[in-house]
């Protein structure tokens, strides 16, 4: 490996380009290094004499006392950022005028040279020789201030260190509330897939953070159970792999009261982090009411000095609209809200995300997709399982907040928006806002509510109990469990077109699906073949979402055979047949992929949270107020049969009813 003073005095480091002597911009070039324990720093000033303006470079082994003096020197010259105290190693600050070309063509001189170091090293001349001939002349240096005290932290266990030559910034993911469902059965499963997946970058490290007072082995050990080898179908490399991913998980406790916890965190991040650009991830996975404390102190105290800093955040996200406009403004004391994800794992999904792909890149369906064709949208999350465990949490929530809310006006807001500028995540975000923001007030009249209620199993071998026998419930709530609803949009785009939302627990089946119904042929030459119910020859496109991802649409087409009999067929894109259904990431892989890539198209912004709350607050207002009382349903049915008269009402066909 290159030393410091033999990299300078080889003169591998290269002038800055003449050309780019006027540029106004300089790059900085964080190069990281594991320095031996006892080693001590000392800061070096190389001037390039045929340019001096432009050319100062200032290297130093680290002190985060030096790191600063230099800022403050440099300052207004630089892209020059310093991190609160460096951990035991060096950095080299590299200023120059900004060009790419100089930046890849300086590390691969690194890499050269230690690759020459490492022959030298083991006795093989020639190698180094080789190595050595591919470097650029020697330039003139001189040195800088005397040698200072390293401030020495202990090496964390698990940190390998990395390359000098490896620029790619350290990322570490924090996930608080690490001992939880959420983080245990799916935000640690999609970090391995990811890390299996090579999407990880190189220098990453793993936080959980929680209460819970374990050692990194102990939470390893946790984790470690639902750790899934989904992307490698022959399980061959899953044991080495997840051991691997495991040495770079760590565990941290602390209380989310007062910001101790935060601070301590953050003394942790740096030491694993090294002296170079770091990035953090902040996942909360947290009961909801110790959110805005959780964040407010991680803004404070937890934030990357050396990179950016990004905050995952899952839903709910807030109760109504004063409580969610009041965690927006706490999180934006500490953040910008280009920094916080708000995550609705829907979103995530193969065939949500398909969404944009389909309407925009086939001129079959973007013409169509208007009032002109489309009769009516209907949008159905339907689960099979009860509320399952989560009942003191569902029944302060219900249904409307659990899943309309989010998952189902996220999926209106992609479906109906007007085709955004680009695929950038604002201009995205732009469209979805002005939907949310289009849509009809809605009334009790325009919902129908239900419950279920304790019912013999569908095999009539024992009792599923009803919702309020669920542990954490209140035995009189009236907390609904299935919501029908119908939304419009007062746009010129769907003006007058019902979008017919379900919403619903202990359903017969699970399934989330977008049925695209469109008007009857105008004149259709073929009506006289379709019975009395024209109904049956409408055009639909199918678009389902889960357990079985596809796209399907129902067509007219002739029966083979002599004669002219029609039948309604489906063309069918089901995903098990046509792809590798192993090759479907999680919601999630997709989602914390999206986060470390800046990519936030698929997130909520905070005008689309406030657009929905506004859309949703009075009518959870009023049925509060009314003590609307839910229809009870049978558990593993249909749902409510109101939901059928609330269809009919707007005119809306039912084909094919979970
Ligand atoms: N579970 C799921 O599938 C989904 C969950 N969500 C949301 O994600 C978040 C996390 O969900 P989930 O993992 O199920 O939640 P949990 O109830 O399992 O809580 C997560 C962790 O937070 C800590 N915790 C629990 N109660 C408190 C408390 N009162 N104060 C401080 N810390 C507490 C616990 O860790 P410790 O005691 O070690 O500190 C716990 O392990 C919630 O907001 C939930 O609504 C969203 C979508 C789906
Ligand atoms: O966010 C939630 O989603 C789950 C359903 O998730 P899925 O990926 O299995 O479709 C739902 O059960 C839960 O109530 C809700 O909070």
């Amino acid at each position: 490996m290159a030393s410091l003073s033999t990299a300078l005095q080889l003169g591998f480091i290269p002038p800055p380009p003449a050309a780019a002597a006027n540029s106004k911009k300089n790059l900085l070039l964080l190069l990281d290094k594991q320095l031996p324990q006892q080693a001590s720093s000392t800061s070096h000033q190389f001037v390039d004499k045929k340019s001096p303006s432009s050319s100062t470079a200032v290297f130093s082994q680290s002190g985060c006392s030096i790191a600063r003096k230099q800022q403050q020197q440099l300052n207004g010259r630089s892209l020059l950022r310093t991190g609160k105290c460096p951990v035991l190693g060096y950095s080299i600050q590299l200023l120059l005028p900004e060009s790419q070309k100089d930046s890849i063509r300086i590390k691969r001189q690194l890499e050269i040279h230690a690759h020459a170091e490492d022959a030298s090293s083991k006795g093989d001349d020639t190698k180094r020789h080789v190595a050595m001939q591919s470097l650029p002349p020697g330039m003139s240096t001189a040195l800088g201030s005397p040698p200072v005290e390293v401030e020495k932290f202990p090496v964390p266990d698990g940190y390998s260190g990395w390359n000098i030559a490896d620029l790619e910034p350290f990322l570490s993911i924090t996930v608080v509330g690490a001992t939880g469902d959420l983080a245990r059965n799916k935000i640690f499963p999609a970090l391995f897939a990811l890390y299996y997946g090579g999407s990880l970058p190189k220098k990453v490290a793993i936080f959980g953070f929680s209460r819970s007072i374990l050692s990194n082995e102990e939470f390893r050990e946790l984790i470690s159970e639902s750790l899934l080898c989904r992307v490698d179908l022959d399980n061959e490399d899953c044991g080495d792999k997840t051991e691997l991913f495991l040495q770079s998980v760590y565990y941290e406790h602390g209380n989310y009261s007062g910001c101790d916890g935060m601070s301590k965190l953050d003394e942790r991040l740096q030491q694993v982090e090294g002296a170079g650009e770091a990035n953090r991830i902040f996942y909360l996975s947290l009961p909801h009411n110790v959110v805005l404390e959780v964040a407010t102190c991680l803004s404070a105290d937890a934030q990357s000095k050396r990179g950016w800093t990004r905050l995952i955040l899952e839903k709910p996200f807030g109760f109504d609209s004063e409580s969610s406009a009041r965690i927006n403004q706490g999180l934006l004391r500490g953040l910008d809200e280009n920094q916080i994800y708000r995550i609705d794992h829907h979103m995530g999904k193969e065939l949500i995300e398909n969404l944009t792909v389909l309407r925009f890149s086939n001129l079959v369906f973007e013409p169509l997709w208007t009032r002109t064709y489309i009769r009516n949208v209907q949008v159905i999350v339907a689960e099979d399982q009860g509320i399952d465990g989560r009942g003191r949490y569902f029944d302060q929530h219900g249904v409307i907040r659990d899943i309309v809310q989010s998952h189902i006006l996220q999926t209106i807001a992609l479906f109906a928006m007007e085709p955004p500028v680009s695929l950038d995540g604002e201009d995205i975000r732009n469209e979805k806002v002005k939907v949310l923001r289009s849509m009809r007030k809605v009334t009790l009249d325009d919902i129908v509510l239900g419950q279920y209620k304790s019912s013999i199993s569908n095999d009539g071998k024992y009792t599923v109990p009803g919702y309020t026998e669920e542990p954490g419930v209140n035995p009189n709530s009236l907390t609904p469990t299935f919501v029908a609803g119908v939304f419009y949009i007062d746009n010129a785009r769907w003006d007058g077109v019902p979008f017919l939302i379900e919403a619903g627990f202990g359903l017969i089946e699970h399934k989330v699906e977008i049925r695209i119904q469109f008007h009857h042929v105008p004149g259709n030459l073929y009506r006289g073949r379709f019975g009395l119910n024209g109904d049956t020859a409408m055009n639909e496109l199918i678009i389902a979402v889960q357990p079985d991802e596809g796209i399907f649409l129902k067509i007219n087409n002739k029966v083979p055979g002599l004669g002219v009999h029609l039948d309604s067929s489906e063309l069918n894109l089901l995903y098990r047949d046509k792809y590798e259904a192993e090759s479907l990431p999680d919601s999630y892989e997709r989602l914390i992929l999206d986060v470390i890539d800046g990519d936030n198209h698929l997130f909520i912004r905070g005008d689309e949270l406030d657009a929905a709350w506004a859309l949703l607050t009075p009518l959870l207002e009023d049925i509060a107020k009314h003590k609307v009382v839910p229809e009870l349903y049978t558990f593993g049915g249909r749902g409510p049969v109101g939901a059928y008269y609330l269809a009919a009402k707007h005119n809306v066909p039912l084909t094919d009813q979970c």
